[in-house]
């Protein structure tokens, strides 16, 4: 049963003194992370512990820090221990729940990639939404799939709890209609098949939170390159997105760890037709063996390619460097200005020599770097007197999950009252 039972809702007395707590599910294919949030009120909600099991199908390893980042617990397992996706879940609920401390699980957030042309919106997830949530898996084959698993697995431990799929769609929502329409006859327009965009959860937290640093940068025209191992970026105008590089699918726009970006769709047609290939094996060419690792041949993980000497890997390393240079003019020419620029995810948060071969090119832009501050990480990068400043600003989707299950679940208590 997955609606939302008001039976639990209404604390009873003994529970009062309890706080609440949001569990966060990120799910990846060989990933699923958890934070647990403490809300209390309106305030901010409050991380207590975090953690993930990796190396699910290989090894697996499960890992639970403090918010202070204290390891609280940890466990691996053999490669040959076969436990699978629902297995290890069902471990971290369970570690969840002996580590609630004076807290109680009052509603569950997740992060599912694609909520289609329907989810605008954070959405409470019963049978019917969970239905449509499965039509979208061929649209995001690496994620979907995934997001939806422990949603069904959690429902079933947890009958009753209410859940509720943040939607890395959701924030593009705003984009006006000629930045998602393809140029395909009318039909399939309107049945769909237009750009959505992805890591909107992302794009969300940092909006708000350069809205705290700069503000009038934040109420200007921004491109936030999101460089994680799935790659994005996006024009922001005065907090709302107008346009992105993901489009129908998460394979779009700059290259990422494994996946293409962009490419000409007669590539496609020369693959099936010249080599025979079907469409499964496009896809898992697609998706899991271009980007960085196909075109280096040497890794997925940007740390590798940059302290590899391998000419290959430095190939691959320009050439997303090349393709962000390139869609930041794209993208500042939908929005007909540029105030600023944020890097975040593994990659820009972390990487300054893809910043820099990012910045060293858009000098024609006016962005002027202050290397010192680029290899310290630094929150600005740029020099005083740059055209456009450039910062780095850390990302956390599961915050902006937590915000939005808060949400869902305080106007479904209140419903309940
Ligand atoms: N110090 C670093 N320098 C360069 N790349 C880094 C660094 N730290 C992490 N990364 C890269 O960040 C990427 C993962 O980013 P992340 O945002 O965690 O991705 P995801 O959440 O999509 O798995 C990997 O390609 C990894 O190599
Ligand atoms: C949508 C997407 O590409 O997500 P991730 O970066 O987590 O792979
Ligand atoms: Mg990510």
């Amino acid at each position: 049963m997955l609606a939302a039972s008001p039976a639990r809702l209404p604390p009873n007395r003994k529970e009062q003194v309890m706080r609440d707590g949001i569990l966060v599910i990120n799910a990846g294919s060989s990933s699923i992370k958890f934070s647990l949030y403490l809300s209390n009120g309106d305030g901010k909600p409050s991380l207590q512990s975090k953690g993930q099991v990796e190396g699910i199908n290989v090894a697996p390893h499960f890992i639970a820090q403090a918010a202070d980042g204290a390891v609280l617990a940890e466990q691996h397992w053999p490669a040959d221990s076969n436990l699978h996706h629902e297995d290890l879940l069902k471990h971290l609920i369970d570690w969840v729940e002996d580590n609630l401390d004076d807290a109680r699980l009052v509603a569950a957030g997740h992060r599912v990639v694609h909520g289609g042309a329907r989810y605008s919106q954070p959405v409470l997830v019963d049978e019917l939404v969970l239905n449509g949530l499965e039509k979208l898996i061929p649209l995001a084959p690496l994620h979907q799939p995934h997001n939806i698993a422990p949603i069904r697995a959690l429902a079933k431990v947890h009958p009753g709890l209410p859940q509720v799929a943040c939607f890395d769609t959701a924030f593009h929502a705003t984009n006006p209609k000629v930045a998602t329409t393809f140029a395909l006859p009318r039909e399939l327009t309107d049945e769909g098949v237009r750009r959505y965009g992805f890591h909107g959860l992302s794009y969300e937290f940092i909006a708000r939170r350069l809205g705290e640093i700069a503000p009038k940068i934040a109420a200007g025209k921004v491109v936030v390159c999101h460089l994680g191992s799935g790659a994005s970026m996006c024009a922001i105008d005065n907090g709302r997105s107008v346009a992105s590089t993901l489009g129908f699918t998460a394979v779009d726009g700059l290259p990422m760890g494994t996946r293409t970006g962009n490419l000409d769709p007669g590539v496609i047609l020369y693959l099936l037709d010249e080599k025979g290939m079907n469409s499964k094996q496009i896809e898992n060419l697609l998706y899991k063996q271009s980007g960085l690792l196909g075109v280096s041949g040497v890794s997925n993980d940007m740390r590798v390619l940059l302290e590899s000497s391998d000419p290959h890997a430095a190939e691959a390393v320009d050439l997303f460097c090349y393709r962000i240079r390139r869609e930041l003019g794209s993208l500042a020419a939908a929005m007909g200005g540029l105030d600023g620029v944020v890097f975040t995810a593994g990659i820009g948060e972390r990487s300054a020599p893809v910043r820099r071969m990012v910045c060293d090119g858009a000098g024609w832009l006016g962005i002027s770097l202050d290397g010192a501050a680029n290899l310290a990480n630094a929150q600005t990068i740029t020099q005083a007197d740059s055209g456009i400043p450039v910062f780095v600003i850390p990302t956390d989707e599961e915050m902006m999950i937590a915000k939005h299950t808060r949400n869902v679940f305080k106007q479904i208590r209140q419903a309940a009252q």
